[in-house]
């Protein structure tokens, strides 16, 4: 099973994850769409991601708003899977605005 992080630790990572946030839940992001269809689009691109990774963020949406969440069910916490995840929804993000 996949070790949970420090609180340090995924601060550390998250220094080079602008955007996202830390609680107790998981690490957050949340991305403004410019319409619900756009939003439904990204995480339809996210979802093929999460497929291959076989790790799925938590995803809440809100009309044209998207929040993603990364947290490794299994292991209670945020593990390196989580950042992997994160970084790999930054780079979709950015290619998709
Ligand atoms: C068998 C498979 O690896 C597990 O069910 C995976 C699928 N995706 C998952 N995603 C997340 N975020 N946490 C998990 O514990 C998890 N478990």
């Amino acid at each position: 099973m996949a070790e949970v992080l420090t609180a340090e630790a995924v601060r550390d990572e998250l220094g080079g994850l602008a955007g996202w946030s830390q609680d107790p839940a998981g690490i957050t992001r949340t991305v403004e769409l410019a319409s619900f269809p756009d939003a439904i689009g990204l995480v339809d691109r996210i979802a093929v991601t999460a497929e291959e990774l076989d790790h799925h963020p938590d995803i809440d949406i809100r009309w044209r708003t998207v929040t993603f969440r990364c947290v490794t069910h299994s292991a209670g916490g945020v593990t390196r899977r989580d950042i992997e995840l994160a970084r790999r929804i930054d780079e979709i993000v950015g290619g998709t605005r």
